[in-house]
This record gives C-alpha cells, sequence and structure tokens, in this order.
C-alpha cells in the first residue's frame, strides 16, 4: 500500500492550471483570479467626508462648546459627487455630505449633530435643484484636528495589489475589483468534468428497484462535488459494468474536450469491475491501494489524448472521502488556486471510535455540544467537539449518514482507537 501524500503527489505531479480568459466581474464569482490585480486609483480616491455636516477651518472652532458655540457662514453645499473646491476664508464653513470632496482649505468635518443646523433633505443633487441649507452654522463642539476626513489612499494606493493570483473570487473580492476600478478580471478557465458512474446494479434514484439493485448516488455526489470546487459537469452518466459501454462512454466524453473525468466503481479485484478491465491494459492508469480507510482502492492517470482521469471506489462514502482527499486538490490545481485543500481544524472527541491500524482513517462526523452538554463542565467557550455522523461509524457503505457529515476526522495510521477526550484534526466540508 502507499501513503496517502505519495499518491496525491503523484496525482498533482502532472497537473498545471487551465489557461485563462477575461470575464466580466459578476460572471467571475467563483473563479480563481490569474493575475495579481492592481489597483488603478487611491482608495479612498481622494479625501472626503466621512460625516455629514460641515467642513471647517480647524482653528475657527477650535475653542467651541455648547457654551462657548462658535457661528460660521456657510459658502458652499457639497453634495457627494460635487466636483467643487470652494475657498474658505477666515470664519466660513461649507456644508458637505458623506462621500464629498473634501475643500483643500478645510481641516476638519462638524458631523450636524455639533451644531445647531437641520438637513432637511433636497429632492435632487443636481445644480440648483440642491438645498443650499442655513446662511449660518453655528457649531456647538469643538473637532478634533482632521476629524471625520477619510484620507485619500489610506486604504490602498494606485498601484498597490488589491487582489491576489489564486484567490477564488468572492463577492468581496469582486467588490474589492470594482472599487479599484476594474470591470473584468483575468481568471482561469473551469475544468469541464466528465462523471461516469459504472454498476449493473444501479438505478436512477426514486424508480423501483428489483432484487439486487439500488438506487444510484455517485454520480449525483460527485457532480455536486465537482460544481461546488468550482468544476463545470460536462455530463454526469451511469454506465453498466459492460466494457464496451464503457470504452463508449470514454470515447465520447474525450472527443468532447473534458479536461477532467471521474469515474466511480470497478476499480476493485471483483470479476465485473469495468474500470480496471478497461482502464489498466492501457498502460497510463495506474490502479494503487493506498492506505486509507474508506477509499483503499484508486486509480489515477491519462486517456490517450492526455486527459486526466480518475477511478474512485464505488462505495459512497470511499466515493466522496477520495473526491476530498485527491480530487478536489487536483481540481484546485487546474483551477490555478493556490488553497489546494479544505480547511482543517483541531476538535476534541466526544464519542470514541476503534480504526484500522496501518490506514489512515477519514471518519464522517457532526459537531456537537460535547459528552456533558453544552453548559457541562468539560465545555469551554469556543471548544468545538465532534462524533461519528452515522451510528454505524466508518462503514464506506453508509451513504445514509453521510447527509449529516459536516467534516471528516482524520485519524493517522498508527492510531488504533480515537477516546473520548482526544483532540483530533479535522477537515470541514460543511459551509
Ligand atoms: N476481495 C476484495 N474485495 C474488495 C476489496 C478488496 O481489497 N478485496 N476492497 C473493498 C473496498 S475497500 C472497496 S472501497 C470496494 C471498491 O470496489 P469498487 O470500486 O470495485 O466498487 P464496486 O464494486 O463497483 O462497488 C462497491 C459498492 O458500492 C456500490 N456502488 C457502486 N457504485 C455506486 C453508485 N454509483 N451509487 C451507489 N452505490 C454504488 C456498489 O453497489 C457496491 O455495494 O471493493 C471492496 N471489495
Ligand atoms: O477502502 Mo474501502 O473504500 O474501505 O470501502
Amino acid at each position: 500500500m502507499i501513503t496517502v501524500e505519495d499518491q496525491l503527489a503523484h496525482v498533482l505531479a502532472g497537473l498545471e492550471p487551465l489557461t485563462t480568459e477575461t470575464l466580466p466581474l459578476a460572471a467571475a464569482l467563483g473563479r480563481t483570479l490569474a493575475h495579481d490585480v492592481l489597483s488603478t486609483s487611491d482608495i479612498p480616491v481622494f479625501d472626503n467626508s466621512a460625516m455629514d455636516g460641515y467642513a471647517v477651518r480647524h482653528g475657527d472652532v477650535v475653542h467651541a462648546s455648547p457654551d462657548h458655540p462658535v457661528t460660521l457662514r456657510v459658502v458652499a453645499d457639497l453634495p457627494a459627487g460635487s466636483p467643487e473646491d470652494p475657498p474658505l476664508a477666515p470664519g466660513t464653513a461649507a456644508r458637505i455630505m458623506t462621500g464629498a470632496p473634501v475643500p483643500a482649505d478645510a481641516d476638519a468635518i462638524v458631523p450636524v449633530e455639533h451644531t445647531d443646523a437641520d438637513l432637511t433633505h433636497s429632492g435632487s443633487t443636481h445644480p440648483g435643484a440642491a438645498n443650499p441649507g442655513t446662511a449660518h452654522v453655528t457649531i456647538t463642539t469643538a473637532p478634533r484636528p482632521a476629524a471625520h476626513i477619510r484620507r485619500a489612499g489610506e486604504d490602498l494606493h494606485a498601484g498597490d495589489v488589491v487582489l491576489t493570483a489564486g484567490s477564488v473570487l468572492s463577492s468581496r473580492h469582486l467588490s474589492s475589483a470594482a472599487a479599484a476600478g476594474h470591470p473584468t478580471l483575468p481568471v482561469h478557465r473551469s475544468p469541464r468534468v466528465a462523471v461516469i458512474a459504472t454498476g449493473s446494479e444501479l438505478v436512477p434514484p426514486g424508480q423501483p428497484l428489483g432484487r439486487g439493485q439500488i438506487p444510484e448516488s455517485n454520480s449525483t455526489l460527485l457532480a455536486a462535488l465537482v460544481t461546488e470546487a468550482g468544476g463545470t459537469v460536462e455530463r454526469a452518466v451511469t454506465v453498466p459494468d459492460d466494457d464496451d459501454a464503457l470504452r463508449a462512454e470514454l470515447a465520447s466524453v474525450v472527443s468532447a474536450g473534458v479536461d477532467l473525468v471521474v469515474l466511480s466503481g470497478g476499480v476493485s479485484v471483483g470479476a465485473y469491475d469495468v474500470t480496471k478491465a478497461v482502464l489498466a491494459p492501457l498502460g497510463t492508469v495506474d490502479f494503487v491501494s493506498v492506505a486509507m480507510q474508506p477509499g483503499k482502492p484508486q486509480a489515477f492517470g491519462h486517456l490517450p489524448g492526455g486527459t486526466p482521469v480518475f477511478g474512485l471506489p464505488g462505495n459512497p462514502v470511499s466515493a466522496c472521502v477520495s473526491f476530498e482527499v485527491f480530487v478536489r486538490p487536483a481540481l484546485s490545481r487546474l483551477l490555478g488556486r493556490t488553497q489546494l485543500f479544505r480547511r482543517m481544524l483541531t476538535a476534541q472527541v466526544s464519542e470514541g471510535w476503534r480504526t484500522p491500524l496501518g490506514r489512515a482513517q477519514y471518519m464522517p462526523v457532526v459537531l456537537d455540544d460535547g459528552p456533558d452538554g453544552p453548559d457541562g463542565p468539560a465545555t469551554r467557550p469556543g471548544q468545538l467537539w465532534v462524533r461519528p455522523a452515522t451510528r454505524g461509524g466508518s462503514g464506506s457503505h453508509l451513504v445514509g449518514g453521510l447527509g449529516a457529515a459536516e467534516g471528516f476526522a482524520v485519524v493517522p495510521a498508527d492510531v488504533t482507537e480515537v477516546r473520548q477526550g482526544d483532540m483530533i484534526d479535522v477537515m470541514l466540508v460543511g459551509l
């Protein structure tokens, strides 16, 4: 048996990020940034007001207080978007709204709450429609120097990196890109993936089951995992345990130009293990036993023409774990991501279990409140507890309980028992 780490290194060795394309911001959501992106301007773009109020000369109002208010003449009205830079002589102020450029002569903003003014609503900022406000304003509280002025470039300077290559673009990244003046972003192409489930016992979910038949679930699982991981499902199909049927399907997906093929089932030593029967003779797909549970039998290699192909074990929990351990990092590499793996955290075990010696175990787990409940003596703030997600434990066929899993606890190969209270690494898979 080879280790998980060696098999993963073998898988990743031959994979390079796909080519890049330029997409409008909304279409780039979930894609991976291909190059660092620089801000085209300072952020903020210019010195602007953080408050609705009055732009003043600090020296005019430094002693203002409720007992000694200071009255200034209002010489301008500056809504957000105003291009004006009115001169402010001593003793004058400009009415200013949040986001409007601060006049060059002003060095503090007094919020309207610290004045006698009342900012009644004006229907439009259009010149002429704007309400000029009062002719005078009385300041009742002295501002600090530079109070409520948001400085140009205090967030980023023009030319600074705003987004780094390899980032998976979220709503927040897209907002930063827009603010930095980019209507489009360079991203890696999303890998087009074909999912092929093999097995003559499989029928579509919901159809009546004859003896020996089960609902097919791996194509649904794997297609959804591909989509969640940022790939594009080209097709998700089921073929029977028939060599010619699988050969025909593989030829079809290769000619469709997919970037990756993910097969489930038929990788073990059974008489009808179609995946092995069709792919092993090619000499370009390796069938190996990996020291993990579930997920021991694994296949990875290339189809004629070079398309990478995974053969995952058919047991549903094995297929899921195999995807997380090998296929997700591979897809992340094709996507150009810098973060190839799920996030790991450390949690404490609230219900122990036995594990096989010599194989790293991936146990589906759920988060819980610990053995004593949320207020128990062993529970500390921020402490995470986990227990097996399925009543039956780690069986690779226990697909019913898989739905509840929020993570996979990763138990090292040399451990035979996980005990209550142990600290354990958990790969988070829930959102
Ligand atoms: N003599 C041995 N037998 C087995 C070994 C072994 O080392 N020696 N390894 C076992 C392990 S571990 C695994 S894992 C499985 C892997 O087998 P295959 O990849 O060949 O998978 P199948 O035999 O096709 O199916 C296994 C199991 O999963 C069900 N299945 C398959 N596909 C689906 C699907 N799309 N949806 C739902 N369920 C599916 C299938 O009905 C079987 O019950 O081999 C062990 N055997
Ligand atoms: O290695 Mo298998 O995946 O335990 O069922």
